[in-house]
């Protein structure tokens, strides 16, 4: 159960989501929802049929396509948008975000954003970099729900000398949307990440690839008696691909470093296949089962 101390006053009088896609519109559903989050929600995306539909969902009070409007007169803006857009819309708003205003961001990395943002942040205003680690393969303003970030985390990379006041107020953001939130430097989210979420999405796109190059031998059977083990990786590999793409070319270091760990790894369980050396893998797959086994040991407690 999670326990919030609510504020009479909500945290942000006039909160800013920057792309109303899952993740955007899982935050203003679930402020609606819960309460203590915002007086008022504006709502900017850049696409037309974006902005049209979350009006109709009614996921805000004001709609706008205008980043540098959206943010006039806010004291909470939260970047929801992929992450390759971060340096363009920091200078775009910058100019107009107001003394006091906290400044946040749910993308999936975390060097290459405070990169790409800091160096536009004026000294009034606070940047508190999070990332909510919890989401769908489903994109898009009807994708969101409310209690998507339930019982997940939210991970906090403030820059050093942030505003301890601004600090928590994401938090608060966090724990009310049901999320538990730890606070970590970039670096380490960076790699931490790569292995968890961003190497297994680069598997399941690259398996589905090349199941898909096998077309002529097999396509149809790979459709047809997909085991569950291969639809795993198809709902995972369904994800959007300019969020994915983004996500890759930023975390370029860390994801290659997993990967290029994750090849030795994959290189010597096909060796042992080859020589037929029978416990390396019998061990390795009680390894996986172990895991399995902790996280739903985590999940369930
Ligand atoms: N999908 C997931 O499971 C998770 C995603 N994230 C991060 O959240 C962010 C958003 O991801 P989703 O909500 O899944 O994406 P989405 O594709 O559902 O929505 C993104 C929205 O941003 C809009 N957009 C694109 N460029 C824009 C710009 N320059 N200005 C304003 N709006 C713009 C798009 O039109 C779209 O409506 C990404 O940075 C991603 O890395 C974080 C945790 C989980
Ligand atoms: O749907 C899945 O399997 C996910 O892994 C969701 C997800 C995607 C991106 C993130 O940065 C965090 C969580």
């Amino acid at each position: 159960m999670f326990m919030v101390e609510r504020m009479v006053e909500p945290i942000f009088k006039r909160l800013v989501i920057i792309g109303i896609g899952l993740i955007g519109s899982s935050i203003t559903r679930g402020a609606r929802a819960y309460g203590g989050i915002a007086d008022k929600i504006v709502i900017c995306d850049t696409s037309p049929a974006a902005l049209a539909r979350a009006e109709e969902l009614g996921l805000g009070d004001e709609y706008t396509s205008d980043p540098a409007k959206a943010v006039a007169g806010a004291d909470g803006v939260i970047l929801c948008a992929p992450v390759g857009t971060y340096a363009a819309l920091a200078q775009a708003i910058a100019p107009h975000l107001a003394p006091g205003c906290v400044l946040s961001d749910v993308g999936s990395t975390k060097q290459s954003v405070m990169q790409d943002i800091t160096p536009f942040v004026p000294a009034n205003v606070a940047f508190v970099p999070a990332h909510p680690i919890a989401g769908t393969e489903f994109s898009g303003p009807d994708a969101g729900l409310a209690d998507l970030f339930r019982g997940r985390w939210s991970l906090l990379t403030p820059p050093a000398g942030t505003a301890e006041a601004a600090i928590v107020k994401i938090e608060t953001m966090w724990k009310i949307l049901g999320a538990q939130t730890a606070r970590m430097d970039a670096a380490h989210h960076d790699r931490v990440i790569a292995i968890v979420s961003h190497l297994p999405h680069l598997i399941a796109f690259t398996i589905c690839g090349t199941a898909d190059d096998l077309a002529g031998e097999t396509r149809g059977e790979v459709l047809q008696f997909a085991a569950s083990g291969f639809r795993d990786f198809t709902r995972i590999a369904a994800s959007d691909p300019v969020m994915w793409r983004d996500i890759f070319l930023n975390n370029k270091d860390a994801l290659l470093e997993m990967f290029a760990r994750f090849s030795e790894d994959a290189q010597a369980m096909a060796r042992a296949v080859r020589k037929g050396d029978a416990d390396y893998i019998e061990d390795k797959i009680n390894r996986s089962r172990k895991i399995r086994k902790s996280l739903i040991d985590i999940k369930q407690a």
